[in-house]
């Protein structure tokens, strides 16, 4: 029994080019989340699944309609492969490792630089599960659960002190305002709904921040 532990990233795909090799429905859902995460994506396949066909009409990837051919990893920062042929896979994550590209290949574990976790997204909040390629099943019903955990106050609470960290200048006691905004009433008030109330304790905390510095 294998004893490894996947490790985890977010990663920063604004601007970088990602290759998606197949198009069928595991590729499709992939496509939506790397144009949302601002990759400039680029899908090879013959077979065009629904969202991926929108989102090229849309102008938001690129679409060659043709089987891989070799050198297509090329000028990647990273590429997924999801296609039903076993053989492409394996060509695809051959190139990709000799270029030093990472690959995801989607159900293949021994292809895989890195794998993929359950998602789920509210707003900001992203909750991720692996099981480090034990149980993806398992991996998405527990993501499932986690996600319920997280309410519109969570959401609100990370924009709020996404806002408070772009506008306060940075050093302990912005640290402390922070943590206490998530840990102390504010950050309670707002998960029961009393956005007035929290706004009001954000209030009292600002008019003192700099008093101490
Ligand atoms: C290692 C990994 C590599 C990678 O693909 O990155 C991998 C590998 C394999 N998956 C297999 C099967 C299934 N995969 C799913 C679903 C998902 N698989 C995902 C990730 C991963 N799958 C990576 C590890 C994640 C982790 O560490 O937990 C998710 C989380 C993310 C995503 O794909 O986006 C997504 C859920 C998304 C969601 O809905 O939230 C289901 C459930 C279903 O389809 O209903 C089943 C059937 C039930 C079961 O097996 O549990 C098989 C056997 C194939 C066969 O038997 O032929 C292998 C290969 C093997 O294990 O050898
Ligand atoms: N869809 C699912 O729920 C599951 C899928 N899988 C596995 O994940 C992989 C992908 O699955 P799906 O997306 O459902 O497959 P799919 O059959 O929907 O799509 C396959 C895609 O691969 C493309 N393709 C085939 N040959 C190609 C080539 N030479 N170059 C470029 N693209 C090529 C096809 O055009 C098509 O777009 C398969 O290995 C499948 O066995 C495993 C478990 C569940």
């Amino acid at each position: 029994m294998s004893t490894h532990v996947d490790f985890p990233v977010c990663l920063r795909l604004q601007g970088k080019r990602v290759l998606l090799v197949g198009a069928g429905t595991i590729a499709d859902e992939r496509s939506q989340q790397l144009v949302d995460a601002g990759a400039r994506v680029r899908v090879v396949a013959p077979s065009i699944g629904a969202t991926i066909r929108r989102l090229a009409e849309e102008g938001r990837l690129e679409l060659l309609e043709r089987a891989y051919v070799p050198g297509d990893v090329r000028g990647h920062d990273v590429v997924f492969v999801a296609t039903d042929d076993r053989r492409v896979s394996q060509t695809v994550a051959d190139e990709a490792r000799a270029l030093g590209i990472w690959v995801n290949a989607a159900d293949i574990p021994e292809l895989c630089d890195f794998t993929l976790p359950s998602v789920g997204r509210r707003g900001p909040i992203v909750v991720a599960v692996s099981t480090s390629g034990l149980s993806p099943a398992l991996a998405r019903q527990l993501r499932r659960r986690f996600l319920e955990q997280v309410g519109p106050g969570h959401v609100q609470l990370a924009r709020l002190s996404g806002w408070l960290r772009k506008r306060l200048p940075c050093g302990s006691e912005r640290m402390r305002l922070l943590k206490q905004l998530v840990e102390g009433e504010a950050g309670e008030l707002l998960a029961r709904g009393q956005r007035r109330a929290a706004w009001a304790q954000v209030r009292a905390a600002l008019e003192t921040f700099g008093e101490t510095r």
